[in-house]
């Protein structure tokens, strides 16, 4: 399940203040894992508000499959560096309130966060509150979450920034699989060039105010590649 995204002559900006992106195009296949990289400022976390809907173009428009984004909805979830659960919700309990939204009975509430959980890993600590778990674990019940909704656009900024090396790595995997087994189309906001290099398809650099598309490069499958590895950190740092 994966819709194709894309954001024609998008321009997007924030109150009176100067416009941070200015007649973006972006097209994202359905099915595809694309990194954005780029310096801090640039607009990648406003690319991804517009197409979750948190942010309404000032022109142009987002579309999701055949649908222009008018504002969230299920079928784009979001995840975000900090997990923003409720303290005071279990692990399930926070899975389940998600799907409130979604009109859905109570016992299949349930039954999507318990196989959202077990899917990330955490079957075992559904019933633990917030504050009995680590970081990595925190952050797999928001990606349960958004999981459970079944979106077909998966929406990541900086998802794995707040956690240790290791756990990072481990979460980079859970992912690839997760997005391997589900085609959900991925947009994911790094910035880690080997993480973008990692973990994605494509990778797209932004640079510049207003932001612009600095550099667009496939990833080929198989063992990094320095050559674009350099490549890439020539575009993000000629900014
Ligand atoms: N809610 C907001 N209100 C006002 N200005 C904002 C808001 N969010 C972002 N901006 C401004 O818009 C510009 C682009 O921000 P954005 O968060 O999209 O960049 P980014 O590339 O994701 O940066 P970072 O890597 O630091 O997260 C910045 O100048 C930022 O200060």
């Amino acid at each position: 399940m994966s819709l194709e995204v894309r954001l024609e002559g998008l321009s997007a900006g924030y109150g009176t203040g100067a416009p941070v992106l200015e007649h973006t195009d972006l097209e994202f296949a359905a099915g595809s894992f694309t990194a954005l990289l780029g310096p801090s400022g640039c607009g990648k976390s406003t690319v991804l508000n517009t197409v979750a809907g948190f942010v309404r173009p000032t022109a142009g428009q987002v579309t999701a499959g055949a649908e222009p984004v008018r504002g969230p909805g299920p079928e784009r979830g979001v995840v975000f560096q900090h997990y923003a659960l409720f303290p005071w919700r279990t692990a399930r309990g926070n899975v389940e309130f998600a799907l409130k939204r979604l009109g859905l009975p109570r016992a299949e509430r349930r039954r999507r966060a318990l196989a959202a959980l077990a899917e990330v890993g955490l079957a075992d600590g559904a019933e633990k509150y917030p504050a009995q778990l680590s970081g990595g674990m925190q952050q797999r019940v928001a990606l349960a979450r958004a999981l459970a909704a079944e979106p077909e656009v998966l929406l990541m900024d900086e998802p794995f920034g707040a956690l240790d090396a290791l756990t990072r790595t481990r979460m980079q995997t859970l992912l690839r699989e997760l997005w391997q087994r589900r085609g959900t189309t991925v947009l994911f906001v790094t910035h880690d060039i080997d993480e973008a290099l990692a973990l994605a398809g494509r990778v797209i650099v932004l640079g510049g105010s207003p932001g612009r598309v600095l550099a667009d490069h496939a990833v080929p499958a198989g063992p990094p590649d320095p050559d674009l590895r350099s490549l890439i950190a020539r575009h993000l740092g000629s900014e």
